[in-house]
């Protein structure tokens, strides 16, 4: 891969682009149910996503319609009301940070992803998030996506009304605010917004509508550039994360958390002193202190310790 000069330090290629998903198909999409007809009109095969972010991004726009026919707005913000108070997710990050001087655990409730199928066989999402809590996770992150994942809004409900104490983050691919109240009349405290599929007016508007709500939010970048736009923002309210997976090639790099913190922008996200998360591909303790000395306070894990028959074991030898 060719390096390019990006700031003071060399970045590679492939973390020195933005990403920029289009979030809808370029013909349209040549489909509308309209009750009892379909309509239908024939598109060429470069309508094709290029990618599986894309692929998904794009789906979003049907589901967002789906759930609204059955759950319109105004029961949404019926149901924000009942829902309990949310919780202080970065908050319990540093406090766990500051308790074990170990990064702050975000443990993931994952089923299934579209690189690795399904992870975990007899899936219990309460069960899971119980042992993860125990084995001393700080935080969870609950995968909402039905289609690509497996995940459900209702886990999240499940797994606050069974009395888990960790802030809980609806792990969603966010292009709109309904999906916010979504989240947070499930119990959400944190919700994900991925820079490379949101424009940074789109971020700040989905910042602010989250905060008005209670939400703080997690927001992933993978490349230098998309951080550095990132830091453009006024970031009250939220966090930030490092994908060491692309999601276009599903490829894994722990060493591109230490590319992206060693660059300019890297360095002011230690100087501002922004709570900042290592995510995917994490499976062990030296993993760990890897993504910890690269600058991170936290780490984002799914896979390693979910498909673990003894759960809060394998979060214990992780912190260890
Ligand atoms: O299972 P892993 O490799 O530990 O990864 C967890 C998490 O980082 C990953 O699920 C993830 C990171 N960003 C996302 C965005 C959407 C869906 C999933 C993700």
């Amino acid at each position: 891969m060719q390096p390019v000069r990006c700031q003071a330090i060399q970045v590679p290629a492939n973390l020195a682009t933005e990403v920029t998903i289009r979030r809808r198909p370029p013909e349209g999409i040549g489909s509308q149910a309209c009750g009892p007809v379909d309509f239908q009109v024939p598109l060429s095969a470069a309508n094709k996503p290029a990618n599986i972010l894309e692929e998904i991004v794009w789906w979003k726009a049907q589901e967002i319609e789906s759930f609204k026919e059955r759950q319109p707005m105004l029961r949404l913000q019926m149901l924000m009301k009942l829902a309990p108070p949310p919780r202080d997710f970065i908050g319990a990050l540093r406090a766990s940070q500051q308790r074990t001087s170990r990064p702050g655990l975000i443990a993931e409730v994952k089923k299934a992803s579209p690189s690795k199928g399904v992870i975990k066989e007899n899936f219990d999402p309460v069960e899971i998030a119980k042992a993860y809590e125990a084995g001393g996770a700080a935080c969870l992150s609950v995968l909402t996506d039905r289609k690509y994942f497996q995940g459900s809004f209702d886990y999240l409900t499940a797994i606050r009304q069974a009395g888990v104490a960790c802030p809980l983050l609806c792990k969603e691919f966010i292009v709109e605010a309904y999906q916010l109240f979504k989240a947070r009349a499930a119990g959400a405290d944190a919700v994900l917004l991925i820079a490379a599929v949101l424009p940074n007016k789109d971020l700040e508007l989905l910042i602010k509508c989250a905060g008005r709500v209670g939400l703080q939010c997690l927001i992933e970048v993978h490349t230098v550039p998309e951080l550095e736009r990132v830091l453009q923002l006024d970031l009250e309210g939220c966090m930030l994360g490092i994908n060491n997976r692309d999601l276009q090639t599903f490829k894994v790099d722990l060493n591109n958390n230490k590319v992206i913190m060693d660059s300019a922008p890297g360095q002011q996200v230690k100087e501002r002193g922004i709570m900042m998360a290592g995510e995917s591909g994490i499976f062990t303790p030296e993993d760990v202190a890897f993504v910890q000395g690269a600058g991170c306070g936290a780490i984002l894990v799914g896979e390693s310790l979910v498909k673990q028959d003894d759960i809060t074991a394998a979060v214990e030898m992780l912190l260890a």
